[in-house]
């Protein structure tokens, strides 16, 4: 579903992303770990086609990013790290405007929007102005826009960052729920999440993978402890941002 092909992205002398190469089957979902500074916000926009690429290629579908990035696009929800809101709409008004973009219209437009505000929960706040709404109505206002065109793959970076452990929770549950259809890939720096939500994990440091596997397979090789072998193949932000 997602195939990451000798990944690079340079930034002057700053090497980012280093020649990363994995891919997620269908119906997997697959937690992107990996310190502050590792390269995994950059990954994310390069396999959405948000950056271009230094080198290598992602296929979405098997549809290259490179090559037919339209095409790809079309495959995929993304939400970014700060993913963009307009304050003064509400959350419908919004999404009914980012359905537009994804060139929805009638019916489908009208489904695809009331889907999305259903799978979030938002039909407490629907014709609410965003800037009203509390942090985590504002997370699934920006995750609802992800779903609207029905992607077979979501890409979410830090889904439940900045989240009370309530509404990461929920979150938590809705990926899981989301990933009985859908392929996804998600960063996080919660190791718990990995066990909680995951089917596979990756973690990357300074651009390359260093790690990867079930959360069992991870969790034996760190001793019985994600976190010891998190500490052990990662290197500190210090080391990192050399
Ligand atoms: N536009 C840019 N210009 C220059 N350097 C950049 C740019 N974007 C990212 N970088 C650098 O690339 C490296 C990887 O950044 P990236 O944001 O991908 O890491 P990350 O793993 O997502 O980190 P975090 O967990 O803190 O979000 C960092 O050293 C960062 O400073």
């Amino acid at each position: 579903m997602i195939e990451v092909e000798n990944l690079s992205k340079h930034f002057g002398s700053k090497t980012a992303v280093d020649n990363l190469s994995f891919s997620v089957k269908k119906g997997e979902v697959l937690g992107f770990l990996g310190p502050n500074g590792a390269g995994k916000s950059t990954t994310m926009r390069m396999i959405t086609g948000f950056i271009p690429p230094s080198a290598g290629d992602a296929k979405l579908c098997g549809i290259s990013i490179v090559d037919q990035p339209a095409e790809a696009k079309k495959k995929v929800g993304y939400l970014p790290e700060s993913a963009p809101l307009y304050n003064d709409m509400t959350v419908s008004g919004f999404l009914k405007f980012c359905a537009d973009i994804r060139g929805l219209s009638g019916t489908r437009k009208k489904d695809a929007v009331e889907s999305a505000i259903e799978t979030c929960f938002l039909g407490s706040v629907a014709h609410q102005g965003i800037e009203t709404l509390s942090k985590g109505y504002r997370h699934r206002t920006c995750l609802a826009q992800s779903l609207l065109h029905d992607p077979e793959i979501l890409i979410l970076d830090e889904p439940t960052d900045g989240l009370d452990p309530n509404q990461k929770f929920e979150i938590r549950q809705l990926i899981k729920r989301l990933g009985a259809t859908k392929t996804i890939l998600f960063s996080t720096h919660i190791l718990e999440e990995v066990e909680a939500a995951c089917s596979r994990a990756v973690i990357v440091d300074r651009g390359r993978i260093v790690a990867d596997g079930t959360p069992a397979e991870l969790v034996k090789r760190g001793g019985g402890s994600l976190h010891d072998l998190f500490r052990k193949v990662t290197s500190r932000d210090t080391e990192a941002a050399a």
